[in-house]
């Protein structure tokens, strides 16, 4: 179904094309990048290989573009975003269609991420009009010395060209989130899709196209990260990076110029199990949190620790849930699919491997069929195993029996990593004590780690990010103040 139907401009031959000024368009490189079928591992499909010019060509058209959308009035820019919404809900089949081919994402979750990303449109356009539209007065006088002579309007304005770059695990949601703030707050978007996943991604640009937005406005540009990312990403004409990924997104930190930078980078989610908790419930939230989507979520639960008195019984409700857990391929909506390549397969099982050589304990048989992995549950984990610490990306989940809550307080602090993290306990007061200690950006209480709903902040600290998305927090951040200030020849005080 992909390139078919409404979608066929999209394809040159076999080659899937970019998109700049409004148009598909084929790229003069010459040459393409192939996406495998993480579950066939047989080829795909094929995305342009772009070129430096192109690059150069998608910011030119982006900075034209968005002098003439940021005189788009509000009520406008959302009315766009609507029938974006609108557009993409009609279209999820196809959409969703490409994820399972392309990121082995079974069709029941690939339909969801489609859908959750036309919510977050919608809900972006109404959130948008109403913070964009408010702006500050300021009196002078409070400030020592000063009569009342100065008025400031302090109101928002758009940054110009924001780079969004997806990861591929949720290559349209994670492309939206970024979009749908930019474009309502008056920027314009060069997208860069992952390769794997960005078939999907284009499919969704061209829902962009059909939903009649300015031509440039959103210029979609594809090719490995490897070869066009540092190019793109230290482009004198953008004017914000919006990343989600892993540790590229440090490195692309590190190069970017003096613009402003929103980082969704790794996670490695600690979930600690108290000795009061209730241990059906925290089973089944992280049987749900570890092995969703085969644990390629950045908020899977990746490492759980439980008290050692009540680490007998958790372990045996999980096991009991892992052998419900179907395992095959995504269009048979299977829980378990293939993970999305062989270098990622072959990490996972380096890190399976290390934890068995140094006594960790696997209560699954290893089980591996080309990028198809059984779930694990890894008990019985140490500190000197890249497990305890490193994120997986996979259906395996390291246990760590803790002496006291402080040990597993340490474990979580200890990682580079502070995404999220979770406490199972039935004591609030103990729950909201250790939810302060865990330094992470967001600590779940009695539930498994997640990003949802689109509208609560999402931040990771340390090397898990800069800044906060979520649909309020990336709107005011896709967005600069800008003060007018009124100088009265004379002191004025209202009714005085
Ligand atoms: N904190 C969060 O919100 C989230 C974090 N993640 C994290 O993402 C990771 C998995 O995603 P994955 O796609 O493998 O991550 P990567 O970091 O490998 O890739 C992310 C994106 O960066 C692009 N890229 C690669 N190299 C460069 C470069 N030099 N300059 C600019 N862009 C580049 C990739 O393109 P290409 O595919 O062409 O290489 C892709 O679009 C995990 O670590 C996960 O935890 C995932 C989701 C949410
Ligand atoms: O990148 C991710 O892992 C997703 O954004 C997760 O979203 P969720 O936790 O709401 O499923």
């Amino acid at each position: 179904m992909a390139g078919q139907g409404v979608f066929k401009d999209l394809l040159d031959g076999d080659v899937f094309k970019y998109y700049v000024d409004g148009a598909w368009t084929p790229t003069t490189s010459g040459k393409s990048v192939g996406i495998i079928n993480p579950s066939t591992l047989k080829s795909l499909f094929k995305i342009s290989a772009c070129t430096q010019d192109e690059v150069n060509k998608c910011v030119d058209s982006c900075k034209a573009a968005q002098k003439l959308w940021a005189k788009v009035p509000l009520w406008k820019r959302a009315e766009h975003l609507h029938k974006l919404a609108a557009i993409m809900k009609d279209q999820k089949i196809t959409i969703a269609d490409c994820l399972v081919k392309e990121v082995a994402k079974c069709m029941k979750d690939a339909m969801v991420e489609v859908v959750r990303s036309g919510d977050l449109i919608d809900y972006t356009a109404e959130e948008g009009i109403r913070i964009l539209s408010e702006g500050k007065f300021l009196t002078s006088d409070p400030f020592p010395g000063n009569e009342r002579n100065k008025y400031c309007l302090a109101s928002k304005i758009p940054l110009g060209v924001v780079l969004a770059i997806p990861p591929f695990n949720y290559p349209v949601n994670l492309a939206v989130s970024k979009i749908g703030p930019a474009l309502i707050a008056g920027n314009s978007v060069l997208l860069k899709p992952p390769t794997q996943g960005a078939v999907a991604t284009l499919h969704m640009v061209h829902c962009i196209h059909m939903a009649g937005f300015p031509n440039g406005l959103v210029n979609a540009i594809t090719g490995k990260g490897s070869e066009i990312g540092d190019y793109t990403t230290t482009h004198p004409g953008i004017n914000c990076i919006s990343f989600t990924g892993g540790d590229t997104g440090i490195a692309i930190s590190k190069k970017a110029g003096m613009i402003p930078l929103q980082m969704e980078l790794g996670g490695k989610d600690t979930c600690l199990v108290l000795e009061d908790a209730d241990l059906e419930l925290a089973a089944t939230h992280i049987v749900k949190g570890g092995y969703s989507y085969s644990g390629q979520r950045c908020t899977a639960v990746k490492v759980v620790c439980v008290m050692e008195s009540v680490a007998d019984e958790l372990v045996k409700k999980i096991n009991e849930k892992i052998k419900k857990l179907t395992v095959g391929m995504p269009e048979k909506d299977c829980d378990i699919t293939p993970v999305i390549s062989e270098t990622s397969a072959n990490f996972i099982q380096g890190l399976v491997e290390d934890a068995k050589e140094k006594g960790a304990k696997l209560h699954q048989e290893w089980k591996r069929e080309g990028n198809l992995i059984w779930p694990v549950l890894i008990d019985k984990v140490l500190p000197d195993m890249r497990i305890a610490w490193e994120e997986p990306f996979g259906p395996v989940l390291p246990i760590i029996r803790i002496k006291s809550v402080e040990e597993g307080i340490h474990h979580c602090n200890a990682n580079n990593f502070a995404l999220q993290g979770c406490v199972f306990t039935k004591n609030i007061d103990k729950a909201i004590m250790i939810s302060d200690a865990m330094e992470s950006g967001t600590i779940q209480i009695n539930a498994a780690p997640a990003r949802g709903p689109d509208h609560f902040p999402f931040q990771g600290l340390r090397d898990s990010g800069i800044g906060s998305q979520g649909i309020i927090n990336s709107i005011n951040m896709m967005c600069k103040t800008k003060s007018t200030v009124i100088n009265l020849p004379g002191p004025s005080y209202s009714m005085g």
